[in-house]
């Protein structure tokens, strides 16, 4: 845990050292003003008793100081508040950025995609988890240590064993009751945590699928799935408060005995004469002021183990990683120039190509074609850059890639165009979806570019969403298109007004279609067969093979 959160903690350590300093001198304070006044009613009691010693007695003093340390205790309580929580939230902040940096890196999409719901936890819990440690653990932990020692030495004038036993009864009853928790309290705190990530990510599953859900008659079990975690995580959340409790009642418990000791001892040293009666109160309510960061401390343990975890699970993002190296730009003349490159998915047993060798020049149009799963997509996610080659070189010009999966967003029409041209004018915005085939049903839109759509582009059909990503493609001013089936799901005659659209919009670039359709490869000026992970055929229109392949291609 130290070893993720120090590094972090390089910004703002003047500000959580100022806080300590702070949370101290309040506690100190405090111990001072609660002691003192002790002292002050025994004494003043006492001279009381006779006329001479009231006249004596000085009352101002006292007084005065009394009142000096209430507003020196509430203005280092104020400022170490402020500073306190300023500074952890700094910390945290700054975490946030750290880890959100390394998930939006290029070479962490595929992880992103995998579990986006676990990164969003890591953002959340697991970064608000770790707000303990300092806030809860570090701060009220230094403050005894402080406070133990003054009233250790305070003891220790009157009496060298006093002092010392109070003030380690102190740290052990105020370190040993949350440090215990902090060991008892790791597994329901794992389980707490893995829970509520299951609880909130098979909600929001449920609440995607339930249309899905309900039609293979399995909303039922779904439901049961998340009602017996929810169940389960009431028992966790149980056991994490019994924990608490039965920290703060042995720390109630060893506050009682300590206190009852400390009085048992200044009651001797009194009968000694060894110290007044104003003394002996005086030290009695210094120690009681002194352990006021056990109530603190009392939630520490369970708050602790949480961080822990949350540390241990934030660490891998925080791990220092190899800059993305810069995509390699092919020879003149040339979009794309691989050199017997292979492709591996993350964590795949096998690479899914092998031995690539393709070379494809400026402005040239190829079609690649292959049985679903020949690596058609992934040869588009190695050229955009998404996956790196396992071997071999590759390179390739900047590159748009259009996947079979649209990405839309709950954001009005024009929002979702500009994520690929910001500041585009609306006439440019409206030729982009011209030319995908959708200018006139956009036109014929109350609202036009200000529709909004839902979630994952709601309110719009299939074939619409696809051609509103085919869109947002052709906006993105790069030399090289990488199209993945751009016109699957449409009509014949909608996909041929597409085309056609497409075939003038791509004009003095280089075009790179992923298909299993005939009209599609058409396009093309060349294709290439992918079968196995390797290039089975490759070849140019005008050739026999190029007819053969068009051929074999599903018809529109
Ligand atoms: N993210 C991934 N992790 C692991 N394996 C993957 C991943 N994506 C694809 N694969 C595997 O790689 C192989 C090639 O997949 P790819 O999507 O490139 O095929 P494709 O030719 O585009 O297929 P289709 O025509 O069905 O779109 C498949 O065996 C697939 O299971």
């Amino acid at each position: 845990m130290i070893r993720v959160l120090l590094p972090l903690s390089r910004g703002t350590r003047g500000r959580l050292a100022l806080g300590l300093l702070l949370a101290a001198a309040t506690l100190l304070a405090g111990v001072g003003l609660i002691g003192l006044s002790g002292w002050f009613i025994t004494a003043t009691g006492l001279a009381g008793a006779s006329v001479a010693t009231a006249l004596a007695f000085d009352v101002f003093a006292p007084a005065a100081a009394i009142r000096l340390l209430a507003i020196l205790r509430t203005g280092a309580r104020y400022g170490e508040r402020l500073t306190t929580h300023d500074a952890a939230l700094a910390s945290l902040a700054a975490l946030r950025e750290r880890l959100f940096r390394g998930m939006v890196r290029g070479d962490a999409a595929p992880d992103l995609v995998r579990g986006p719901s676990r990164r969003l936890f890591r953002l959340t819990l697991d970064v608000d988890a770790l707000d303990a440690v300092y806030l809860r653990g570090i701060v009220p932990a230094a403050a005894l240590g402080c406070a133990a020692g003054a009233v250790g030495l305070g003891l220790g004038l009157m009496d060298a064993r006093a002092g010392v036993a109070v003030a380690l009864a102190l740290l052990g009853l105020g370190l040993g009751f949350p440090a215990l928790a902090l060991v008892r309290g790791r597994r329901p705190a794992r389980d707490r945590a893995r829970l509520l990530e299951t609880l909130r990510a098979g909600a929001a599953d449920l609440a995607h699928g339930q249309t899905d859900l309900l039609m293979a008659g399995r909303l039922g079990a779904a439901r049961a799935r998340l009602a017996a975690a929810d169940a389960r995580l009431a028992r966790t959340d149980a056991a994490l408060d019994r924990l608490e409790r039965r920290t703060g009642a042995g720390l109630a418990l060893g506050q009682a005995g300590l206190l009852a000791g400390t009085l048992l001892i200044v009651a001797a040293l009194a009968e000694r004469g060894a110290i007044g009666a104003p003394v002996a109160a005086l030290g009695l309510l210094g120690v009681f002021a002194a352990t006021e960061p056990f109530a603190a401390l009392r939630r520490a343990g369970g708050d602790l183990a949480r961080a822990r975890l949350a540390a241990q699970r934030l660490g891998p993002g925080l791990a220092p990683r190899a800059p993305v190296p810069a995509p390699a730009t092919p020879g003149p003349g040339l979009a794309v120039a691989l050199r017997g490159v292979a492709v591996r998915h993350p964590g795949a047993a096998a690479p899914v190509l092998d031995g690539i060798d393709l070379s494809i020049a400026e402005g040239e149009r190829v079609a690649v074609v292959g049985a679903s799963g020949a690596g058609k997509s992934t040869l588009i996610a190695l050229l955009s850059g998404a996956l790196a080659p396992e071997g071999g070189a590759a390179a390739a010009l900047p590159a748009t890639p259009l996947g079979q999966r649209t990405e839309l967003f709950r954001d009005s029409l024009r929002g979702n165009l500009a994520l690929a041209a910001p500041g585009a004018s609306d006439a440019r915005l409206l030729g982009a979806l011209d030319a995908a085939g959708l200018g006139s049903f956009v036109a014929g839109l109350a609202e036009g570019l200000g529709t909004e759509l839902g979630e994952g582009g709601l309110g719009l059909s299939g074939g619409q969403g696809r051609r509103l990503a085919l869109a947002r493609a052709l906006l993105h001013d790069r030399p090289l298109w990488l199209l993945d089936e751009p016109t699957d799901g449409l009509d014949a005659a909608t996909a041929a007004r597409v085309l056609g659209r497409l075939d003038r919009a791509a004009k003095g670039r280089t075009l790179l279609i992923a298909t299993h359709i005939r009209r599609e490869a058409a396009l093309a000026h060349r294709i290439v067969a992918l079968s196995g992970g390797r290039i089975v055929a490759d070849a140019a229109r005008g050739q026999p093979a190029f007819d053969s392949l068009l051929a074999g291609l599903r018809p529109d």
